[in-house]
């Protein structure tokens, strides 16, 4: 698929035109159901709402979480204390309810979020019980009868205390949701979240700090259910624990994962069928079976596990495929990044001293040192397992060295951790190429700028980095248009060759605005006339003052390219010089040269 030209007259796509008429039936649709359905549509859009917040922390992040409920828990009761004991007006304890349930949710992410794997999903599971019989046990909050007598909502002196009205609402507060989470996902926060679920290498080789993103995602989706909350206390004017226990946040997950985890509409769809099908099988069902009992519950268990089978990323993405996407937009009103100074040419960029990596009894890197001077391409080669790749991770904070020192760009590098190192002004590829084959090259490549950028969670929500957003895509539009992708810009990565990813992954390197880039075997899988741009394109960077350490094992790129050359050899260095100094060395001959390239 070409890039579709962006300056070509538009129509409306089909999926706005289908988007403005689902709006404009979610407005109809208040007016002109029966009042029992109504009161379904208000419980469909608090769903929503809760799993549309699970979908920015699940599908979208990558952290699974069964405590939604309670989240939305906090919400409610906090409205339920403090209008029916305080007085408070129920547009206050909104704000209230939101900021308390924040605070809870920070607290249990500060310690939970640290966990990887199975703990995280199961600690969600504990504080899930945990918040239920808290809201169940406490006297202040009504114990298990609840709390009654909540006032109704009002706007503009309308009293919300009729089903239509309140349905209304509702559906604003999830309007706003849905736009505010795609806003968040178009931005660059959004792009870092979406590297989490890979887990934190990438992000935090572009300069993010992937717990710090990872907590606010989680106080964000905690929130979304704080508001949800609030709506369901006001629509029922009474609180009790059971819509905040343990199986109702299964099964928000369950509408996140049935509609498409990974996609805010997904969401939606996911809260639609289960709720409509809940209501529909529990009379179906029993009819059919002659007895009754909680057989929609089997049912949608049964669903689930189809969904699980045959369509793991849930319904939406099968929809969606059936409406084709509108032309890409890109912004046009952009801020200017202003460029990094470079090093003069001649200043060391990089000091590896008497470097040592110990994994158990294996030393990987082995008293290794060398430097590497602004300007200068320096390649360092050996054969597999030689330990440059080990040596790349020293270097760009990914692991630290056991013993022995790295400097890089004026700074100890010691125990820095990557997003610190690539604010010092380097940036990398990595051998096994690291894209999102769900985002456009596009997408991916303004990854590349995220440290370049400011807005953070709430600027993105509100739309309010624009210009910024604007100013990435014309940095990734200009860098991929360098490595000569420009005209593939809105294709998805997933559709490249392996050869092409690499290109893309300098790209994404390029748009940090780099003083050391760091390139860890871009030739692999490229064309010869694609190596020849790749050299071509390296010389250039050169030429403008940018600094290169670059592994390759093709020899003649790497020799027609760098000014120097490190050798590695089971974790040791083994030579250093020019290309033509480490063509003549006997040893590396041995090593790993052989005779191909004969001196
Ligand atoms: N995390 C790790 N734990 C244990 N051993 C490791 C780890 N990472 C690398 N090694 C080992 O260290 C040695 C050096 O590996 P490294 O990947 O750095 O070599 P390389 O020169 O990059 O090789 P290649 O050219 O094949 O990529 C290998 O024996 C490898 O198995």
């Amino acid at each position: 698929m070409s890039a579709p030209a962006v300056s070509a007259p538009r129509r409306p796509a089909a999926r706005t035109v289908l988007a403005v008429l689902a709006g404009l039936a979610a407005l109809a649709l208040p007016l002109a159901l029966p009042e029992f359905q109504v009161t379904l549509l208000t419980n469909i859009a608090i769903a929503a709402l809760t799993v549309v917040g699970l979908v920015l922390l699940t599908g979208v992040a990558g952290l699974t979480s069964f405590g939604q409920a309670a989240f939305m828990g906090v919400g409610a009761y906090t409205t339920a204390v403090l209008t029916t004991a305080h007085g408070w007006n129920p547009w206050l304890t909104l704000p209230a309810g939101m900021a308390v349930t924040a605070a809870v949710a920070l607290v249990l992410g500060l310690v939970t979020l640290r966990m990887q794997g199975h703990y995280l999903p199961l600690a969600t599971i504990a504080w899930g019980i945990s918040l239920y019989y808290v809201f169940g046990n406490t006297p202040a909050l009504g114990g298990f009868t609840g709390l009654r007598g909540l006032p109704p909502v009002s706007v503009l002196g309308v009293t919300l205390d009729d089903p239509r009205r309140f349905a209304y609402l509702a559906l604003v507060f999830l309007a706003l949701g849905i736009v505010a989470a795609q806003f968040l996902l178009s931005s660059r926060v959004g792009r870092a979240m979406r590297a989490l679920r890979s887990g934190t290498v990438v992000a935090e080789a572009f300069g993010a700090s992937t717990f710090a993103l990872r907590v606010q995602v989680f106080v964000l989706s905690a929130v979304f259910a704080s508001a949800a909350g609030w709506l369901y206390a006001h629509q029922q004017r009474f609180v009790n624990p059971t819509p905040f226990g343990l199986n109702v946040g299964i099964e928000y997950l369950f509408m996140a994962v049935l509609g498409g985890a990974g996609y805010v509409w997904g969401g939606v769809a996911g809260a639609v069928l289960i709720t409509l099908l809940r209501e529909g099988l529990q009379d179906l069902l029993p009819a059919l079976l002659g007895t009754s009992g909680n057989y929609e519950t089997v049912a949608l268990g049964i669903l689930i596990i189809l969904t699980l089978q045959f369509a793991r990323r849930g319904l939406w993405p099968l929809l969606e495929r059936l409406v084709p996407a509108g032309p890409p937009r890109l912004l046009t009103r952009a801020l200017t990044f202003p460029h990094r100074p470079l090093p003069a040419r001649g200043m060391e960029v990089l000091r590896v001293e008497h470097a040592v990596k110990q994994f158990g009894g294996l030393r990987a890197v082995n008293d290794v040192s060398f430097t590497v001077n602004a300007g200068e391409i320096v390649g360092l080669i050996g054969p597999n397992g030689a330990g440059k790749s080990t040596m790349f991770n020293l270097v760009t904070g990914v692991s630290p060295a056991t013993s022995g020192a790295v400097t890089v760009l004026g700074r100890a590098a010691g125990r820095l951790p990557a997003r610190t190192i690539h604010r010092l002004g380097l940036s990398r590829t990595f051998q096994h190429v690291k894209q999102f084959s769900e985002l456009s090259l596009l997408e991916n490549a303004m990854m590349g700028g995220y440290a370049r950028a400011r807005a953070g969670m709430l600027g993105s929500l509100l739309h309010l980095e624009r210009r910024e957003e604007a100013a990435l895509q014309q940095a990734a539009l200009a860098q991929l248009e360098r490595v000569g992708l420009r005209d593939r810009a809105f294709d998805l990565a997933g559709n490249l060759a392996l050869g092409q990813q690499r290109l893309l992954e300098i790209a994404r390197a390029l748009v940090a605005d780099p003083a050391f880039l760091l390139l860890d075997e871009p030739a692999a899988g490229l064309r010869y006339g694609e190596k020849a741009e790749l050299a071509a394109l390296l010389r250039k960077l050169r030429e403008e003052g940018v600094t290169i350490l670059i592994v390759e094992h093709d020899m003649d790129l790497v020799m027609g390219l760098v000014d120097r050359l490190v050798v590695m050899n089971g974790g040791q260095e083994l030579a250093q010089g020019s290309p033509r100094e480490v063509r003549a060395n006997a040893a590396v001959r041995e090593a790993y040269l052989g005779a191909e390239v004969g001196a």
